[in-house]
């Protein structure tokens, strides 16, 4: 019990961490957006509180929750992780669906960043039309379905939609980014630079048409991002 408990608080404290990014990078306003990682080889995740001001989030303010979303008591947990009066994030049983049927997804985030908002305002994908979507995206950016938060229906459409796709972002009909990545910085990284490229590829298209990438180039590119850069 005692190495969980120690790898629950470090995830706490990485989840809170993350979520200064979310700010640093311009990403939300006010409480809305989230991020979430699953606790490896538990059916547990870690996720922002609902509503709360991202500068007054502390780690023993992330709420452990089960792969249903729902949190995990004080009794169960010797009282670690209890926050009785904190509800987890208003979008969790989305991001608990994408970690049941993802299983190697490790990072979950959501925001209504304002480029990529727009885009999903008009339920349109973002083309792959610079090296660094097909660096980081592998292609175009997808819509997703229409969904009301609070059930499974955004997980579904998630989970539908990125399934078959190279992205680790997708941009839900009329509300906004959700991205994934093997661990919760990678899944921020991903709604870092989808904002970016969905900033971008507006003003290119406000100056006139944004060349195409064939889609080989953009394989390569991918591959080498993937499996090459940084290393
Ligand atoms: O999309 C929405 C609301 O429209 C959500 O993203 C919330 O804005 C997130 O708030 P928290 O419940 O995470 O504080």
């Amino acid at each position: 019990m005692s190495a969980l408990l120690d790898t629950v608080a470090r995830i706490r404290a990485e989840v809170c961490a993350l979520h200064s990014e979310l700010t640093r990078y311009g990403l939300v306003v006010w409480t809305a957006g989230n991020v979430s990682a699953r606790v490896p080889g538990h059916d547990l995740m870690v996720i922002k509180p609902s509503g709360v001001s991202y500068d007054a989030l502390a780690p023993g303010l992330m709420v452990v929750t089960d792969l249903h979303g729902v949190p995990v008591s004080g009794d169960e947990t010797a009282g670690e992780w209890g926050n009785p009066d904190l509800s987890p994030s208003s979008d969790t049983a989305a991001h608990a669906y994408v970690y049941r049927n993802m299983p190697d997804v490790g990072g979950v985030v959501h925001t209504h960043s304002t480029y990529a908002t727009a885009w999903a305002a008009r339920g349109e994908e973002i083309p792959c039309v610079l090296t660094m979507m097909g660096d980081e995206f592998g292609g175009t950016i997808p819509i997703g379905p229409f969904a009301l938060i609070g059930d499974d229906s955004i997980g579904q459409g998630i989970v539908e939609t990125l399934k078959n796709s190279n992205s680790p972002a997708v941009l839900m009909q009329n509300h906004g980014p959700f991205t994934i990545g093997k661990n919760p910085r990678e899944a921020v990284k991903a709604a870092v630079m989808c904002e970016e490229v969905a900033r971008t590829v507006h003003i290119a298209r406000q100056l006139g048409e944004p060349l195409p990438i064939d889609q080989a180039k953009i394989d390569s590119l991918h591959d080498r991002y993937q499996n090459v850069y940084g290393r």
